[in-house]
């Protein structure tokens, strides 16, 4: 029989209320046990007093029954809302205990509500997402992934790979020589090329949905005592790094995290360019590179009242980046060209003189970046790896095409496994190990 398992559902310590959540076979008689009264009616609270098992009181507070399968995990469930002190928590732990019932791990309940249907794997993550966001943007995109927006795009495609299959295999079976590429072309080409199209469309997004789940990534670089240190704590508002006016000050890559358009931006300070005094610093520059290589978006920072030449910072910078011509307060207005498509801003990190135009601009830049499209979007490497898997078997199925049917239908095959991998339709154990241990206990 399976277990009956328990959770502390909101939040640990002291608060107003408690949820504590259970659910399995005995979910039932533990709530019987516990309150030694009728079951409340389903999914309706009702005021209860909880016992633990001689018979004491433990607390009152309002008990809720969820009979199978109408409940988040598809079994019996049932909650305890219950006054948030640890006491009470612990009392309660231990009365279910005593009545067979086990404390869960992270991600049980959410993992059974998937065992039973409730869920397909990208909705779970949809779940987890929204647990763990942090902005307006994450919740939106949390939000539509855990109601299905993925699920629905990824079981459409399977639903026409398996039409498409299903032409294919007519073929092999009832072959007609004299039509066969008519046929093939008429069934399989087209529909083929078209979802072809469309994953490599929903590929090839800039890695919105990532962005979106794991922050936008700007990195500040330039020569040492541009003024990086300073910008990074104006657009931070703190302190957050060191300012000195020696040259190296910053050594290694200091990050802050910023909400930016309601979407999470991860702004890195970085080491200043320059031929390095030691082994460290030397680190620290090669940090800096590496940051400014795979950042979104760079904001090449100069000091307008010593630099004389922008040209080994144009080269690191590209189009949508911004050029920073810093210190304003002590130079006055300069006069510095910016390569192609990179927007220049003239202004004084000590001062905040220009830093709000900055500002304004890095806001609009992130949202057209990272907001909302029509079509979903990815928002994990195991997305991309499985719709990039799929793909490349489309591809080898559409070349495969010209030579007959069978191939065409073998890669058609594995394109659709690929996708029933995204959705947890096939089972892969340690995938799901993977998604579920990520959750917290109680969810
Ligand atoms: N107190 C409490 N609040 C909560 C939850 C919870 O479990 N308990 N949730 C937990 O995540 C979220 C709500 N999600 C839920 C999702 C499905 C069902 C559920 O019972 N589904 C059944 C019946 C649906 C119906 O009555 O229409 C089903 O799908 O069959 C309950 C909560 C957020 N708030």
């Amino acid at each position: 029989m399976t277990d009956t398992i328990f959770a502390l559902a909101s939040a640990p310590g002291r608060a107003g209320v408690a949820v504590i959540r259970l659910s399995g076979p005995l979910a039932g008689p533990a709530l019987d046990a516990l309150t030694q009264r009728p079951r409340p009616a389903p999914r309706a609270a009702a005021l209860r007093r909880f016992h633990d098992d001689s018979g004491a009181v433990i607390d009152s507070g309002l008990a809720l029954w969820f009979p199978a399968p109408a409940s988040f995990t598809g079994e019996d469930c049932a909650e305890l809302q219950v006054h948030g002190g640890p006491a009470v928590i612990e009392a309660l732990a231990r009365a279910l205990e005593a009545l067979d019932l086990r404390a869960a791990g992270p991600g049980e309940f959410t993992r059974r509500a998937f065992e039973h249907g409730k869920l397909d794997l990208t909705e779970a993550e949809g779940l987890a997402d929204l647990i763990d966001a942090e902005t307006e943007g994450q919740r939106a995109q949390a939000l539509a992934q855990m109601t299905g927006a993925l699920r629905a795009l990824y079981e459409g495609w399977r639903t026409q790979l398996i039409s498409i299959l299903a032409a294919l295999e007519g073929e092999i079976d009832f072959p007609d020589e004299d039509d066969v590429p008519d046929h093939l072309s008429e069934a399989a080409t087209e529909p083929l090329d078209a979802l072809i199209k469309a994953l490599a469309a929903h590929l090839d997004d800039a890695r919105r949905g990532e962005r979106v789940r794991e922050g936008f990534a700007i990195a500040l670089i330039g020569a040492p005592n541009a003024g990086k240190s300073s910008l990074l704590n104006a657009l931070a508002r703190r302190e957050a790094a060191i300012v000195t006016d020696i040259p190296g000050t910053t050594r290694d890559v200091v990050e802050v995290r910023l909400v930016l358009a309601g979407f999470p931006v991860i702004l890195a300070d970085t080491a200043g360019l320059r031929e390095a005094a030691d082994r460290v610093e030397a680190e620290g520059v090669r940090r800096a590179l590496a940051r400014a290589e795979d950042a979104d978006l760079r904001l090449g920072v100069s000091d307008v009242s010593r630099e004389t030449s922008l040209d080994a910072l144009h080269e690191r910078l590209r189009p949508g980046d911004a050029l920073i011509l810093n210190k304003t307060d002590l130079a006055g207005a300069p006069d510095f060209a910016s390569p192609e498509g990179v927007t220049a801003f003239p202004l004084s990190a000590t001062t905040g003189e220009g830093v709000a135009a900055l500002e304004a601009w890095l806001e609009t830049a992130v949202r057209q970046r990272l907001s909302a499209r029509e079509a979903p979007a990815l928002s994990r490497a195991r997305h991309r790896q499985g719709v990039t898997r799929a793909l490349d078997h489309l591809t080898a199925a559409r070349e495969a095409l010209a030579r007959g049917p069978e191939l065409a239908a073998l890669e058609t095959h594995l394109a659709i496994r690929a996708l029933e991998g995204l959705t947890g339709r096939v089972d892969v154990e340690d995938v799901l190990d993977a998604v579920f241990s990520q959750f917290c206990i109680g969810k």
